[in-house]
């Protein structure tokens, strides 16, 4: 192994639980929860993970690389905060796709998505296991309050493993989720969820929605480690 072991990463939190949301709801997934995020969304849910005063361990590729292995568990879902801030998070990426783990990563649609991906291709020899890594992005609506820091041009370069996300808490919000499916083309290129700001909007108005505008290809999904355990519970 070539790995950059001067390079460490803020880790604020590591477990094994089943993955809540996405295409890989259900299955078992090792996460990873970086430090530290450039949006401040109004319902974020991992606020403690953002600040300053937060404790983070600091580890290199090569021990998370090692920590993932000793699970036995084979999804890896990249989250935070906002993982795609990590400087050199590709090398890491492209540790685990050798060691034939599938690697998700929950990013905020305001930090390319191309960038990693073309350092990871330029680092792995493996070009199929290009296909284990997926992007889970969210579109932010209005009512996260940081819409203008998104990130048009990541629509150009979703790939077909890829997600995007709509986390909504109003009707206008599901009017622009809408729009912005259209105008993008967003089902003939990925998967496309629509999941509610938890406890703000009811998931039956959200069917109801989609059901008056004929959403086909939109899932609906609803975090579901919310409901196994308390929704402000950490490490699960
Ligand atoms: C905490 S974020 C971390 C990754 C990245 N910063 C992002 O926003 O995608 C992980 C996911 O949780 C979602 N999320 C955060 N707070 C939420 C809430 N109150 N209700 C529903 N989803 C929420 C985000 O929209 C995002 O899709
Ligand atoms: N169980 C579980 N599944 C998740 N899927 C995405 C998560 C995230 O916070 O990004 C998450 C999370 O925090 N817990
Ligand atoms: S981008 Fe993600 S981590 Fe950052 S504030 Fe928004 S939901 Fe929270
Ligand atoms: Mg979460």
């Amino acid at each position: 192994m070539n790995m950059n072991n001067q390079i460490k990463y803020p880790v604020v939190e590591q477990f094994v639980s089943i993955n809540g949301e996405g295409t890989k709801a259900g299955e078992l997934a090792v996460f990873i929860r970086f430090k530290g995020c450039n949006l401040n969304c109004s319902y974020c849910d991992t606020q403690w993970a953002n600040r300053q005063d937060t404790p983070a361990v600091e580890k290199t590729a090569a021990e998370l690389v090692a920590d993932v292995c000793r699970t036995g568990i084979d999804n890896v879902t990249m989250t935070g905060g906002e993982p795609l801030l990590q400087i050199e998070l590709a090398g890491l990426i492209k540790e685990l796709l050798s060691a034939g783990k599938a690697v998700e990563i929950e990013t905020n649609g305001s930090v390319s998505l191309e960038n990693v991906r073309a350092q990871v291709k330029h680092l792995t020899q493996e070009r199929q296991s290009m296909e284990r890594l997926s992007m889970t992005m969210d579109y932010k609506l209005a009512g996260s309050r940081m819409e203008t820091f998104m990130r048009l041009q990541n629509f150009s370069e979703l790939q077909p493993q890829d997600t995007v996300k709509f986390v909504a808490g109003s009707i206008e919000d599901l009017e622009k989720t809408r729009q912005i499916i259209q105008e993008y083309g967003l089902t003939q290129k990925c998967h496309v969820y629509i999941s509610p700001v938890f406890g703000a909007i009811e998931p039956a108005d959200i069917v109801e929605y989609m059901k008056a505008h004929q959403m086909n290809g939109v899932r609906m999904q609803l975090q579901m480690h919310k409901f196994i355990w308390a929704p402000d519970e950490r490490g699960v």
